[in-house]
């Protein structure tokens, strides 16, 4: 039968050790080195070293205190494990200093050093002995010259001392593993005194170590020590909740497990306590963290293995390894409940456990951030414009719903709700004459940056919509990828177009055609590039989002539904109204009539792919998540102009990121069209917003942009924020990847000009109507923008 460790013999596992009940860290070095400085080679001498190479061990001579000390702290003998000393003749060799310099020598805390002393030492009295003892000898053996005596000797020594200290060498190793271990662990004596704490204990507590060490528990945390003590004295485990009392910061909760441990004797001479605080759980999941909270505080638990000691921490799968706790979260540890954050957060415990106490503050932060909703969007107040009209803008773009009362301005009169637009239901019949050369030749251009948007919507009598989709539906194929004939899109569009509001004056379907033209382009730039990123389905649907993507806008925002209780608001709940609806719509007119329904063709796969592609898009024209998905599609393509080779989207989320990038620079592309197209849309954009202003007051609602009133509004400032703030950065990162530096051009241009206006006071709608006249009269006499730069 295989004997236990703790059962064989000591000579056959020489490096076994006593009866720890952990498996061991086995001592270095197997072999015993011993040091034996004589002065004489006497048969004392002689015994000594072969009772040495009787006990296989590793023996070096020195004749002088001088040579022992430098022998001792060669670095290369690799250290000795016992040093022996001739202490029968102080005048040739000084035992007492040779003892005191090895003391002092660098790693010499456990070795054993032994003096030789003469037989009449012992006789007399025992003040040499002590003496010897004092300044660090471990033994004092009576001289023999008998190899049996000595062998003897040397044989109690490297059991009752050598090993020992071997064992207790190897201690600096598992203090090494505790100090950097990422649980808090604190060891207390049986009064819950603190005499060890790790470097984990700094951040959970939030105190240094020397703050810690020498403390009671009961001024470290709230907690019943009593509880914890009636547990542990009856050799359970104490697994429960203490507060911290956190130096200068709120307290929080932190789980503790308290193990005892018995050093000398029956009963728990110390505690290890084991703590964690939520933040560097390992699992940050609320859900497992409440479920935590939910399990029996202070519950005695089985005493076990090291795996169970573990269970404070919140790892699913420690939490989950024992009794109660395996059964109320089996079912959670087994769903795939980790998110990306998770693991960022995770990682960044992690770190949190090597780093220093500052440091370790600066990362809760971080994590505190991290945890938050809305990673990407920014709060107004990060945003720091001097000018009001830019403040005003940039706010009502990026806030979602119903606008503060408290920030708002209202009007005294009493009134209710505005009812939404009323679509225009007249056909679509065009001019013969108009539509004729000159709209085949504009349609030419139709894939040109200074595509004349506003003089298709003259020549088609502000229906462009149905025109230019019909030419941009053939130039991409559209037709051949739904396997859909002409006719149905021409009816779809003209019912699209049917349903966008002819009297606002900007959110109409000139605004639509635009947007869809831009778009158009944008496509054709990413097919000329070698790079695959867009199939005939991408390009199918962006062109079809685009059409829609404000179908049904009732030119007022959707604060300003919110804001007047509309039945669209109380629809969507006030979160993404606008867009909400004109994704809606466009399904809900389509799927109406089988004579428009465009996807009627399509498999289900394929129309559940087309139907997700459009409203995602759609979606993304939501100004309030503006940052959001810009700061995504920057942190994954980068904004380096300089870079030629552009990042190709190489999977399905960075695909979705170029899709609402790409639609988003068209919805806003007006600041970088030629300075006539821009200025146009400056002047109906800031109509609309007017407008908006004039009902609220009207009607005594909270007004949305305060400075977008007609009277006193400069709509030049108003486009040097809307550039610096929203689109600079934008079309920076747009053109780092398709490569349209013509964008840039003209958005640097626009935005001197606006700053030149806003120089020479052209602020009104009447002073920008001036100027168009005279910027018209200018494209007249043939000055191209170009000539300009
Ligand atoms: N030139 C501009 N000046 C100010 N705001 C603009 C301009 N162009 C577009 N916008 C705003 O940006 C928004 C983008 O989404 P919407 O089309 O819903 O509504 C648009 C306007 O509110």
């Amino acid at each position: 039968m295989a004997l236990t460790p703790e059962e064989e013999p000591l000579d056959s596992c020489p490096r076994l050790v006593s009866d720890l009940k952990f498996p061991n860290l086995l001592p270095p070095n197997p072999v015993i080195k011993i040091l034996i400085a004589f002065c004489k080679n006497d048969p004392v001498f002689d015994a000594l070293v072969n009772a040495s190479h009787r006990l296989s061990l590793e023996p070096t001579f020195v004749k002088s205190a001088e040579s022992a000390i430098e022998a001792f702290q060669n670095p290369s003998s690799g250290g000795h494990h016992i040093i022996i000393v001739d202490a029968r003749y102080p005048r040739t060799m000084e035992a007492e200093a040779l003892g005191r310099s090895i003391r002092n020598s660098k790693g010499s805390q456990h070795t054993t050093m032994v003096a030789v002393v003469k037989k009449s030492v012992f006789e007399k009295d025992d003040t040499a002995v002590i003496s010897l003892l004092d300044v660090g000898y471990n033994r004092c053996i009576i001289e023999s010259p008998h190899v049996s005596i000595c062998s003897s000797e040397l044989r109690q020594i490297q059991h009752s001392l050598v090993r020992p200290q071997n064992v207790i060498s190897t201690q600096q190793a598992l203090y090494t593993a505790l100090h950097r271990s990422r649980e808090a662990v604190i060891i207390t004596d049986d009064t819950l005194r603190a005499q060890y704490a790790n470097r984990a204990s700094e951040r959970v507590l939030n105190m240094k170590l020397d703050e810690i060490v020498g403390r009671s528990l009961n001024d470290l945390v709230t907690a019943d020590i009593s509880n914890i003590l009636s547990h542990t004295s009856r050799y359970k485990d104490y697994d429960g909740y203490l507060t911290t009392r956190r130096k200068s910061q709120e307290s929080s909760q932190i789980h503790v497990r308290a193990v005892p441990v018995s050093c000398i004797g029956r009963n728990p001479t110390h505690l290890v306590l084991i703590l964690e605080s939520s933040s560097s759980a390992l699992v940050s999941s609320n859900a497992i963290g409440e479920a935590l909270q939910t399990l029996p505080q202070g519950k005695e638990v089985p005493r076990g293995s090291l795996h169970s000691i573990r269970r404070g921490s919140f790892d699913v799968r420690s939490i989950a390894s024992d009794g109660l706790r395996r059964t109320s979260l089996a079912k959670l540890s087994s769903l795939p409940l980790e998110a990306p954050i998770t693991k960022v957060l995770s990682l960044l415990a992690q770190v949190q456990e090597n780093c220093s106490l500052e440091e370790a503050k600066l990362l809760d932060r971080v994590m505190e951030f991290l945890k938050r909703e809305g990673l990407y969007s920014p709060q107004m107040k990060e945003i720091r414009t001097e000018d009001p009209v830019a403040t005003d803008l940039i706010g009502a773009l990026l806030t979602q719903g119903p606008t503060n009362i408290l920030s708002s301005r209202r009007s005294s009169n009493d009134s209710i709700i505005r009812g939404g637009g009323r679509p225009s239901t007249g056909s679509i019949v065009f001019n013969k004459t108009k539509e004729s050369s000159e709209l085949s030749d504009l349609l030419q251009t139709a894939l040109d940056w200074d595509f004349e948007i506003f003089k298709l919507e003259e020549l088609t009598e502000k229906r462009p919509l149905v025109c230019l989709g019909l030419e941009l539906f053939r130039r991409f194929d559209v037709y051949a990828t739904f396997n859909c004939d002409e006719m149905t899109f021409k009816l779809w569009l003209i019912e699209m177009e049917k349903h966008y509001h002819s009297e606002n004056t900007y959110h109409n379907s000139t605004h639509a055609a635009d947007v869809m033209q831009a778009t158009a382009v944008y496509l054709q730039q990413l097919s000329n590039r070698e790079l695959k990123i867009m199939d005939r389905m991408d390009e199918a649907t962006a062109l079809i989002a685009a059409a829609t993507h404000d179908i049904d806008h009732p030119g007022r925002s959707s604060a300003f539904l919110c804001n007047s209780d509309s039945s669209l608001a109380l629809l969507y709940n006030d979160i993404c109204v606008l867009e909400s609806h004109h994704a809606a719509t466009t399904f809900r007119l389509t799927l109406a009539d089988d004579k428009i329904n465009i996807f009627k063709n399509l498999d289900r796969d394929m129309y559940k792919l087309a139907r997700s592609i459009i409203v995602d898009m759609i979606l993304a024209t939501e100004m309030t998540r503006h940052f959001e998905h810009l700061a995504k599609f920057v942190s994954v393509f980068g904004t380096d102009v300089e870079s030629k080779e552009p990042l190709a989207p190489d999977n399905d989320d960075n695909q979705i990121l170029v899709r609402r990038m790409l639609i988003k620079c068209a919805d806003v592309s007006n600041p970088t069209r030629p300075l006539k197209f821009c200025v146009e849309w400056a002047r109906r954009i800031a109509e609309e917003y007017f407008m908006q202003t004039d009902e609220e007051k009207r009607k005594n609602l909270p007004i949305v942009m305060p400075m977008f009133d007609r009277t006193t509004c400069s709509i030049s400032k108003s486009q040097i924020g809307f550039i610096e703030y929203i689109i600079h950065d934008m079309m920076d990162a747009w053109n780092s990847f398709i490569e349209m530096p013509e964008i840039i051009r003209y958005m640097e241009f626009n935005y001197s000009q606006w700053k030149l206006f806003e120089e020479q006071g052209i602020n009104t709608l009447s002073d920008i109507k001036r100027k168009q006249m005279s910027l018209n009269e200018e494209t007249a006499s043939s000055i191209s923008l170009e000539e300009k730069f």
